[in-house]
């Protein structure tokens, strides 16, 4: 449903506290699912590098997302690209996002609200924040509390690489709403390029 709605990546959680949370069987078989040009995001929050790297292997994931409290030196040694994501609650967290720039294969930073738990949590953060990290060389995505009705502004403030989205296409937590995914994904694509 998500790639036939146009989506570029499809986030697949491993964290087992989420509502989202796949077992490596379904991670797998959704995986299969992928496009040519699609990206299979495993989303982990301090978990083991030993786990990591067999999803990685065993479920055809082409970037992990690493959402917990990662220092930079656990960035590395997947075999596939990293999006570390960094929960913003001010300037402060931007700055720690911005020492992992160059660590290991930092390949993508993505800045979240900072709700409690880890993430999934449905929000936002100010961003403005985000145009710190302008000259950091690094892309960004944005994520936190979007929805179809507020993913346009949020791409007018920030101009991100991409933004990702959990609760707000949902029907109920981990149950995913196609209208509302139809509707982000469109809302986010029709964007006119400045
Ligand atoms: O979605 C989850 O349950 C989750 C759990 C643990 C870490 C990350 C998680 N999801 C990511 O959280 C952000 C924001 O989600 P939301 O749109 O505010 O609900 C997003 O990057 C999800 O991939």
């Amino acid at each position: 449903m998500a790639w036939a709605a146009g989506t570029d990546a499809l986030g697949l959680n491993f964290y087992p506290r989420s509502p989202r949370y796949v077992t490596p069987e379904m991670a797998a078989a959704l995986a299969r699912t992928r496009p040519a040009l699609g990206a299979v995001v495993g989303v982990f929050v301090n978990e083991s590098p030993d786990v990591i790297r067999a999803r990685v292997r065993d479920c055809g994931l082409t970037s992990v997302q690493l959402h917990g409290d990662e220092p930079p030196e656990a960035c590395a040694g997947y075999g596939v690209p990293v999006i570390k994501a960094l929960r913003v609650r001010g300037p402060e967290d931007v700055e720690k996002a911005r020492t992992y720039v160059g660590a290991g294969d930092v390949a993508t930073l993505l800045l979240d609200g900072a709700a409690p738990g880890y993430g999934g949590g449905g929000v936002g953060f100010d961003w403005s924040l985000v145009a710190r990290l302008a000259d950091a060389g690094v892309p960004v995505l944005v994520a936190g509390g979007l929805n179809p009705e507020n993913v346009r502004e949020a791409v007018r403030a920030t101009r991100p690489y991409g933004v990702d989205v959990a609760s707000g296409v949902e029907v109920s937590p981990g149950v995913k709403d196609a209208d509302a995914v139809r509707a982000f994904v469109r809302a986010v694509k029709t964007l006119a390029w400045e």
